[in-house]
């Protein structure tokens, strides 16, 4: 029995039928595999340099330093919850500032977030209300023409499911072909029965999509009650390929 929560797991005991197709793979690391991941997060340092640090504010993709390193995105309505999404992963470095608001548009350009020497955490303004007015020019853009991103998070709250504007992301990635993740965010908040319910219209909008871009499981997560936390974290190291997972 692992010692990480996947809350997903978690929910299905509540339902008879299962939340994930049988035919799909889930990804369910082993504990080691857990804790290789873990540690690329928590290690403080590399050599004589910081392990994680912030490189900048961006407003497009072609103002971004050079670099070779992989790429993970986090998109999502404003006040998903991207910010703090980020901010709990790299909980072990509170040197490094990652600003969140409760006032929904906060964020209004790329910051991005280099993970040792492995790869580069991209946090992305929001969609939806006071959106930033340049954000086809500078997301849309940057989610479409960069060569280094590997996956995206798509974050959907918890507590209010998907959205129409959530639709139309889906979309935008659908038919840009770019591979994506559902990610649940805020389950703190939301009863189980909302969760479950937003669950389902999830797994079903991947289903819909055919599976050829959005990974069919989704990650459930809370920035403030750290559940699901080090799933997602295995998840990210494993598509940066600084993990292998056995049977994946
Ligand atoms: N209860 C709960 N609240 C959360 C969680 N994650 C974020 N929040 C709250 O949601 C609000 C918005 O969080 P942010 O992380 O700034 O959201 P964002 O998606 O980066 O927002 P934008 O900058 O508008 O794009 C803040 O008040 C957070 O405290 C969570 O897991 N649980």
């Amino acid at each position: 029995m692992p010692s990480y929560v996947n809350p997903l797991i978690e929910l299905q005991k509540y339902v008879s039928i299962p939340i994930i197709p049988p035919e799909e793979a889930v990804f369910s690391p082993t504990e080691e595999e857990v804790f290789h991941a873990t540690k690329i997060f928590t290690s403080s340092r590399v050599g004589s340099e910081e392990a994680v640090r912030f490189v900048g504010t961006y407003i497009n993709g072609a103002e971004m330093p050079e670099s070779s390193l992989p790429e993970v995105a986090f998109l999502g309505r404003s006040n998903v919850g991207k910010s703090s999404l980020i901010r709990s992963i790299l909980g072990a470095h509170p040197q490094v500032r990652v600003n969140i608001s409760k006032k929904p548009g906060h964020t209004k350009a790329l910051n991005l977030y280099c993970i040792r020497h492995h790869f580069t955490l991209v946090d992305m303004p929001g969609y939806g209300f006071n959106m930033p007015h340049n954000f086809e020019k500078s997301v849309e853009a940057y989610l479409c023409s960069s060569r280094r991103l590997c996956r995206t998070f798509l974050l959907v709250d918890a507590d209010v499911g998907l959205t129409c504007t959530d639709n139309i992301a889906l979309g935008m990635m659908k038919e840009a072909g770019i591979p994506f993740v559902i990610v649940l965010t805020k389950i703190d908040k939301a009863s189980r029965h909302k969760v479950l319910k937003n669950l389902f219209a999830v797994v079903e909008a991947c289903k819909q999509e055919g599976g050829h871009t959005c990974f069919s499981q989704p990650f459930l997560v809370s920035s403030h009650s750290g559940e699901g936390l080090l799933l997602l974290e295995t998840f990210i190291a494993y598509v940066t390929g600084c993990i292998e997972i056995k049977g994946q």
